[in-house]
């Protein structure tokens, strides 16, 4: 119906441009970032977390991912620095996962695909009056990725996997209060960064990405526990498994990655 877009066979990544022109634009993400091929740029300052006084509110499916919204109402948790001429604040992180022994995120490094990827989304309170605008606006928006890889578990990440048989469906939100995503931080702040879009539609190419280099390490098992969530709503027929919520790597067009050194 309508707008309806999804990952499977019928409604998936390839056939979006149908109702997303944009998908075949100019600035489309994610894409494959091949490290030797990207510029090492001086001036790119460290980027600045300052997620001390983050507030989570509540986590939710939303049908396409598992989505932890915070309260944006004012710059108590934002990112700058780096290649930012503003603070943008946080407002939402969410995560793109495989299928069982599958790799799941969306950006790829010379072509090897990491087990999943969590995105932290921040919009430019200083020039734009809310989200939705900024959400239109070339530099209205910056996602942070961070890549998971399989191994040990992660000691914080069970705070999310905990909460998940709560959200399983479509439609389904609860409370999530007092989550601070610093604790789902890599060790180093290394980054590539480049101009693009959301990997969803409506696809706007609204998104200056700053993706880490340095993944963090979750266990097979904590990554088991996404693919107990469903694409599907609690009233529908048909369970659908959400996994593989993530759109494959699009045409860099003449775009050049900067890496911080
Ligand atoms: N994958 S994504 O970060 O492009 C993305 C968003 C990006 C910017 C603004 C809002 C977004 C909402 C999303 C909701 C679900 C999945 C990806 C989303
Ligand atoms: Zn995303």
């Amino acid at each position: 119906t309508g707008n309806h877009w999804g990952y499977g066979k019928e409604d998936g990544p390839s056939l979006w441009h149908r109702n997303y022109p944009v998908a075949q634009g100019s600035r489309q993400s994610p894409i494959d970032i091949i490290p030797h091929q990207a510029a090492h740029d001086h001036s790119l300052d460290a980027i600045i977390l300052n997620y001390d006084h983050c507030t989570s509110i509540n986590i939710s499916n939303n049908g396409h991912s598992v989505v932890v919204e915070f309260d944006d109402s004012d710059d108590r948790s934002v990112i700058r620095g780096g290649p930012l001429d503003n603070a943008y604040r946080l407002k939402q992180f969410h995560f793109h996962w495989g299928g069982k022994g599958c790799h799941g995120s969306e950006h790829t490094v010379a072509g090897m695909s990491y087990a999943s990827e969590l995105h932290l989304v921040h919009w430019n309170a200083v020039k734009y009056k809310n989200f939705s605008e900024a959400a239109t606006a070339p530099d209205g928006l910056v996602v942070l990725g961070i890549f998971l890889e399989t191994g040990d578990d992660h000691r914080w990440l069970h705070v999310i996997t905990d909460a998940l048989y709560m959200v399983k469906y479509k439609g389904s939100l609860t409370d999530f209060k007092g989550f601070n995503p610093k604790c789902l931080l890599p060790s180093s702040l290394h980054y590539w960064t480049y101009l693009g879009s959301l990997t969803t539609p409506p696809l706007h190419e609204s998104v200056t990405w700053i993706i880490l280099k340095e993944p963090i390490s979750v266990s097979e098992k904590q990554l088991g526990k996404f693919r107990m969530l469903l694409f599907t709503g609690e009233e529908e027929d048909q369970r659908i498994r959400m996994e593989n919520n993530f759109r494959p790597p699009q045409p860099l067009k003449g775009r050049k990655v900067r890496s911080s050194n």
